[in-house]
């Protein structure tokens, strides 16, 4: 072995050493992991998130993973003449988008997941809110503020939903086993429909009912930007609040805001947004000191 070789095997081990009291810290808790639709579609990234989940697993914490597929929906929805539009963050949602949504996302993203968790030598199975009766869902009744006028009106997007029932019972079964859930954000209502709930709100619900230790969420930008599109790396909840009515936060990370805002309030401990396309940012982010990120904290 030359000398750099074994300098490079030092650094790896001194890594490795680092991580004993972040493990210690998180056995037999549960982390919730949202891995966003941005965050997918590079075949090594994609291995490299599926070997953290594995790591998670493998060393007595809990992951469950939920996952979106936003762009993906998209492209298929694209594919089939369908237009997307979106209201607040969320996709206005027909009775045929509906279909196609559970469709790519309970489909092929879901079952895609858990092949590559697979891959690394573990048990993950693919479920949605329909299975083992986990999570019920009202049809959403999101509210806007017209900026001009000041006026609050109720959006109606079709069948999107909110997760408004949970049932741990599945997932305390599969916690207790060596099976890694992989959720898909879609459930059933009451009322017979099936529901498009975004995949940040389902992960919070979750979070929130599991009393999570964590909840990460794997995006596309390296966090919350400010105005002049600097990283904040650390929120309270009345900041998050603040920069959503300042209209800094906009789009598809509204619904993370806010999701964040109401997993804390259930009792998740801290929300992290991170950059899910740097390799490995589940392990960096949990076994180091290296996290990057925005982190809510109460
Ligand atoms: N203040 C902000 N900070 C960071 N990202 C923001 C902000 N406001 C809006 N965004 C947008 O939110 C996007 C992330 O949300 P989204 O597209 O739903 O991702 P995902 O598919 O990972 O859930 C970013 O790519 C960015 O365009
Ligand atoms: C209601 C609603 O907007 N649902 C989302 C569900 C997928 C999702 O949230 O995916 P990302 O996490 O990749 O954005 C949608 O239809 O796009």
């Amino acid at each position: 072995m030359s000398v750099t070789d074994l300098k490079n095997a030092e650094e790896q081990a001194h890594l490795l050493a680092q991580a004993l009291p972040y493990m210690q810290r998180y056995e037999n808790k549960t982390v919730v992991v949202k891995y966003g639709g941005h965050a997918m579609g590079n075949e090594e990234l994609g291995q490299a998130f599926a070997r953290d989940v594995a790591l998670l697993k493998q060393s007595g914490i809990n992951p469950v993973v939920v996952h979106g597929g936003g762009p993906q929906i998209g492209r298929m929805l694209e594919t089939m003449g369908i237009e997307s539009r979106f209201e607040g963050g969320l996709r206005v949602t027909d009775k045929r988008t509906v279909e196609i949504v559970e469709m790519v996302l309970a489909g092929s993203i879901n079952k895609e997941i858990v092949r590559m968790i697979n891959a690394e030598g573990e048990w993950a199975i693919g479920l949605c809110g329909k299975d083992g009766n986990m999570v019920f869902a009202e049809k959403a009744a999101k509210t806007v503020r017209d900026p001009d006028s000041n006026i609050e009106r109720v959006l109606d997007l079709g069948f999107v939903g909110e997760p408004v029932e949970i049932d741990r019972t599945l997932l305390d079964l599969l916690a207790h086993s060596e099976m890694i859930p992989v959720i898909a954000p879609v459930a059933p209502g009451r009322d017979g429909h099936t529901y498009n709930i975004n995949a940040d709100t389902f992960a919070g619900a979750i979070a929130g009912a599991l009393e999570a230790s964590r909840l990460l969420f794997l995006t596309d930008v390296s966090g919350v930007l400010d105005k002049d599109g600097k990283l904040i790396p650390q929120l309270t909840v009345s900041e998050c609040r603040q920069l959503i009515a300042e209209g800094v936060v906009t789009g598809g990370m509204i619904p993370k805001v806010e999701t964040c805002i109401q997993a804390i309030e259930q009792g998740v401990q801290g929300v992290v947004i991170v950059n899910g396309k740097a390799a490995h940012a589940v392990l960096l982010e949990l076994f180091t000191s290296h996290g990057a990120g925005t982190l809510i904290m109460p």
